[in-house]
């Protein structure tokens, strides 16, 4: 490693590796699951590492958590009961909290370090905890999901770090399977599903298990995070039979009273929405044929 520099390398993106500046290290640990570092970037500001890995950064957070989180919740028109499975930094609580229609937030998050040292470290992502509706469960997404009630949720978001490591099980036909089971007819999931720069293998078989499993629409949206491998990552968007879900025209805009309490959204807006699901014909190819 360059004195004072950090490179992202990964099996996932063999050859490759982006790389930022460090100021400073702030914390070094290990959990139960995981190594967990915070540094102070030189321009990204502060950045959370899991196993080596990129997941979040001062500087483009904004992206992804509201990309991850708008386009299921924007495409259906009343969003009541949602299960947030991952996404222990609070940034996808802060996001599903702008919608008044939410009445319960319930999140599943199997590595308390990361809850801990987001809340520390990252107090403007980590807000999200403070809602009232939000319910936290210390524990393993796929056994959260078996012992949901059949068609409680409305939505699920699956922000998950990547399939190597305490993550590769919510990549799975069995997982996808059991969200289906805990979603009501016409309810929506959103996954992290990776770089279809660099991932398309992954995505071919996320998007055939997908069809299999959710009977209304099923569709893969990207978008642009400097700080992911490749600068793009992408979701999974997914409906279960029910009333029609069209992903690519937002039917529930976000009030904007939502911003006196999180400030103004940085990059989400109804027309990055409908662009988000435009894909490269390489990528058309691949994922409308399966
Ligand atoms: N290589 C792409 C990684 C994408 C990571 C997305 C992400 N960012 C997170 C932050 C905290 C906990 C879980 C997270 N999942």
């Amino acid at each position: 490693v360059i004195p004072g520099w950090f490179s992202e390398m990964s099996p996932m993106w063999p050859g490759e590796a982006h790389s930022l500046k460090v100021e400073k290290v702030l914390f070094q640990g290990k959990s139960d699951y995981q190594d967990v570092i915070v540094f102070q970037s030189a321009t990204y500001g502060k950045v959370l590492v899991l196993d080596g890995v990129i997941q979040l950064t001062e500087r483009d957070e904004c992206a992804y958590q509201e990309m991850i989180t708008h386009l299921p919740l924007s495409s259906i028109p009343n969003p009541k009961k949602v299960l947030v499975i991952g996404g222990g930094d609070g940034g996808v609580l802060r996001e599903v909290a702008r919608h008044a229609s939410v009445e319960q937030i319930d999140m599943c998050e199997i590595d308390k370090m990361v809850v801990d040292v987001s809340k520390q470290f990252f107090p403007d992502v980590a807000i999200g905890f403070e809602d009232p509706r939000v319910n936290l469960v210390i524990g393993d997404g796929v056994a959260y999901l078996k012992n949901a009630a059949e068609g409680s949720y409305d939505a699920v978001i699956v922000d998950s770090s990547d399939p190597i490591g305490p993550a590769k099980e919510l990549f799975e036909k069995p997982f996808f399977q059991s969200v289906a089971r805990a979603l009501r007819p016409g309810g929506v999931v959103c996954t992290q599903a990776e770089s279809l720069w660099l991932h398309m293998d992954i995505i071919e078989d996320i998007v055939s298990n997908c069809r299999e499993i959710f009977k209304g629409s099923v569709n893969y949206a990207w978008t642009s995070v400097p700080t992911y491998p490749s600068g793009v990552i992408g979701f999974m968007l997914c409906s279960t039979e029910g009333p029609d879900v069209d992903f690519k025209h937002p039917v529930n805009p976000i009030d904007d009273s939502s911003s006196k309490s999180y400030g103004p959204l940085k990059f989400y807006n109804a027309e990055i929405h409908s662009a988000a699901f435009c894909l490269p014909s390489f990528a058309k190819k691949v994922i409308e044929s399966k």
